[in-house]
């Protein structure tokens, strides 16, 4: 049994999201950011969470939304983490685990060991930070823009909370992602696209089948 989580964020069709349960993926990410090519509605988060309920964790994507946007999410869709990609301060992160029932996870655009740094104010706040590549200049998006940083200014990390890696992660660099960063926790969505926003079923299958192939070495799950 691999003790490597795997996310793969911005699924937004039932084929390919039995596709990444049928692999086996640990965390599936509906985002919910209308300028995203991966933005699903409410209704359509609603069937996909379904689908995924009791498979895989759910994570609902948010950027910088009011409390009235992630209640109208917590009621409909019912994930179990809202994932938070925006500026959101921490205590924007406190308020919403206080007031929601869902686990939190923070995002933050890194490059550079300095950067690790931001984390240590938003780690007693929320369940889980995700580590990401800091958005090119120019992009629309916060993330989901398929650039990698440095993996190995992760390695030997101490952190209080659970951290996951993302960042330009696709089936031919995940293994040695996982191994230079020495993380246990990964999330891909461009490396499994054939196009933007268009995920794939076979680079699904390859991404998965790659970062279980891994030698994770340790653990930044709690
Ligand atoms: O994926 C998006 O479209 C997106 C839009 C707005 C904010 C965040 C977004 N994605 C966040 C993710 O969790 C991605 O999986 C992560 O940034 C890695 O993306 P990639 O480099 O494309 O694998």
């Amino acid at each position: 049994m691999s003790n490597l989580t795997i996310k793969i964020c911005g699924l937004s069709t039932e084929e390919t999201l039995a596709t990444a349960l049928d692999a086996g993926v640990d965390m599936i990410g509906l985002v919910f950011f209308p300028k995203s090519p991966r933005h699903v509605s409410l209704m359509d988060a609603c069937k996909l969470a379904d689908q995924a309920r009791g498979k895989a964790e759910i994570v609902a994507l948010t950027v910088d939304m009011d409390f009235d946007g992630l209640s109208r999410i917590n009621e409909l869709v019912r994930p179990d983490w809202f994932q938070f990609h925006g500026q959101e301060s921490p205590e924007y992160c406190a308020v919403a685990k206080s007031a929601f029932p869902q686990k939190i996870m923070k995002a933050l655009g890194v490059s550079e060991p300095d950067d690790l740094e931001k984390a240590r104010v938003y780690e007693p706040v929320v369940d889980r930070i995700l580590f990401d590549a800091k958005p090119p200049a120019g992009s629309d998006l916060p993330g989901g823009n398929g650039v990698s940083y440095d993996w190995t200014i992760l390695k030997g990390l101490d952190l209080g909370k659970p951290f996951m890696l993302s960042g330009g992660l696709d089936a031919a660099n995940v293994a040695e992602a996982i191994t230079r960063s020495g993380v246990s926790a990964i999330d891909a969505s461009s490396g499994v696209e054939r196009e933007k926003g268009v995920k794939d079923n076979e680079l699904i299958r390859a991404f998965v089948a790659a970062a279980r192939s891994a030698q994770v070495s340790g653990s930044n799950e709690q």
